[in-house]
């Protein structure tokens, strides 16, 4: 009878390596001669660039989309599908639950726990709670070597976080403290292909709240904030007032954009420029990512600021690619705070984070919602409840007509 296994690791640790490592060495089993696969966002993103090189597409979504056209939590149970169709020996499974709602994840554990049965699962975890309820041995990384954690708990990741002490730099610009509302959607809805996504939607976000988006995959959330951040065309023809502008009255994406700071988990995987991490964070002026602009003295001086609060301004010179996953999040969110927009808009932050992370990160937010005058909206599967405090939950609800919104207040 086969082990399934898991290991639970950091950010720190190199999970290419690790997942090359079980794939092609003998780790901690010989898989190298039997036929196995990756349930990955690594995976879902090389199937991506396939799709987009060669016109057509080999996984399947209920939806029938493409997967580029796809929803976060429809990518990956349409990958689960493909790759339990393929009659595999062996499974690796890495941020099984990152981007799916409650309901999705349910369904692909039990999917899981019964392919567990019949072939070895090596789980990839960096959040406790994640790990499968039928894995036998939980492997911790030791200098890239797995070391079998036979039951001991491991440290507890919370009581090492970094506190932010220093305050938060003061507002840039105060011309933009008299708009409001910030957002406001007046009966919004949106089909694609004639398949309705939302309907009716009635929303207003005021200056300085604290929002949740919450909705089951495919519900709408991400078509939302597109309909926000100005680049989905379906904006126009809708009842939308973005920060005092009717939409369609000659507005600009870039006169939305300049108002908004904008962080997303998957802003990540585009960067390649070698940016100092100072000039990430002052990009954020621009509303570039990388540095193209000279600042101001004023503007540096912010940027010092920032650095100081995030503990990085000693190695403000180094290489913004070579932190941690964890801090360059950080670094990313400072960039879009930094010329203290009237909303912050954070899409799936903790998405692959582990732990210890998770809670550093939304130490941070936490702060800037009670530092600053800025809107925070976020969207999160998670329920970070523990640690995130918005005023209120903005529900989508499906329904065969396009999803309907409801406001739920949090407290
Ligand atoms: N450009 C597009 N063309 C066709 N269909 C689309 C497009 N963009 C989104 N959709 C569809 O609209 C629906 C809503 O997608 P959206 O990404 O807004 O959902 P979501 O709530 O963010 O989902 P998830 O939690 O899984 O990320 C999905 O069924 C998706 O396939």
């Amino acid at each position: 009878m086969h082990k399934n296994s898991a290991f639970y690791i950091s950010n720190k640790d190199n999970k290419r390596t690790l997942i090359k490592h079980i794939m092609q060495e003998h780790l901690i089993g010989n898989y190298s001669n039997l036929k196995g696969a990756l349930f990955s966002e690594i995976t879902i993103e090389k199937f991506i660039e396939e799709e987009i090189r060669h016109g057509h597409y080999e996984v399947a979504t209920p939806a029938k989309n493409s997967l580029e056209k796809s929803s976060q939590g429809e990518r990956k149970k349409a990958l689960l599908n493909h790759l339990i169709s393929q009659n595999l020996e062996y499974l690796v499974v890495d941020n099984v639950f990152g981007s799916l709602d409650g309901a999705a994840q349910e369904e692909i554990e039990e999917v899981l726990a019964h392919l567990s049965c019949k072939i070895p699962i090596i789980q990839i975890a960096n959040r406790r709670r994640d790990i499968l309820p039928f894995i036998d041995d939980v492997y911790l990384l030791q200098d890239g070597k797995p070391v079998l954690q036979n039951g001991i708990e491991a440290s507890d990741s919370a009581s090492q976080h970094k506190v932010f002490v220093e305050t938060l730099p003061k507002a840039y610009r105060d011309d933009w403290e008299s708009i409001s509302p910030l957002v406001k959607f007046n009966n919004v809805t949106v089909a694609y292909n004639n398949r309705p996504v939302v309907k009716n939607i009635c929303w207003e976000i005021k200056p300085g709240t604290f929002w949740q988006l919450v909705g089951p995959n495919g519900s709408g959330k991400s078509t939302l904030l597109t309909l926000i951040s100005g680049d989905n065309p379906k904006a126009f023809n809708q009842d939308i007032t973005l920060f005092g502008v009717k939409k369609g009255s000659g507005e600009s994406v870039w006169d939305i954009k300049k108002k908004i700071g904008y962080f997303s988990s998957e802003m990540l995987r585009g960067i390649t420029r070698l940016d100092s991490i100072g000039n990430m964070i002052a990009s954020g002026f621009f509303d570039t990512i990388g540095l193209y602009k000279v600042p101001t003295n004023e503007q540096i001086k912010i940027v010092q600021q920032w650095l100081r609060v995030l503990g990085m301004y000693e190695i403000r010179k180094q290489s913004f690619l070579s932190l941690s996953r964890g801090y360059q999040r950080l670094v990313l969110i400072a960039r879009a705070m930094v010329k203290h927009p009237p909303l912050l808009i954070l899409d799936e932050p903790t998405n692959g984070l582990d732990d210890c992370d998770v809670d550093i990160l939304t130490e941070l937010i936490n702060k800037i919602a009670h530092e600053t005058d800025t809107a925070i909206l976020y969207v999160s599967h998670r329920k970070e409840e523990k640690l995130l405090k918005p005023d209120f939950i903005y529900e989508l609800v499906p329904r065969s007509t396009g999803s309907i919104g409801r406001i739920i207040s949090s407290s």
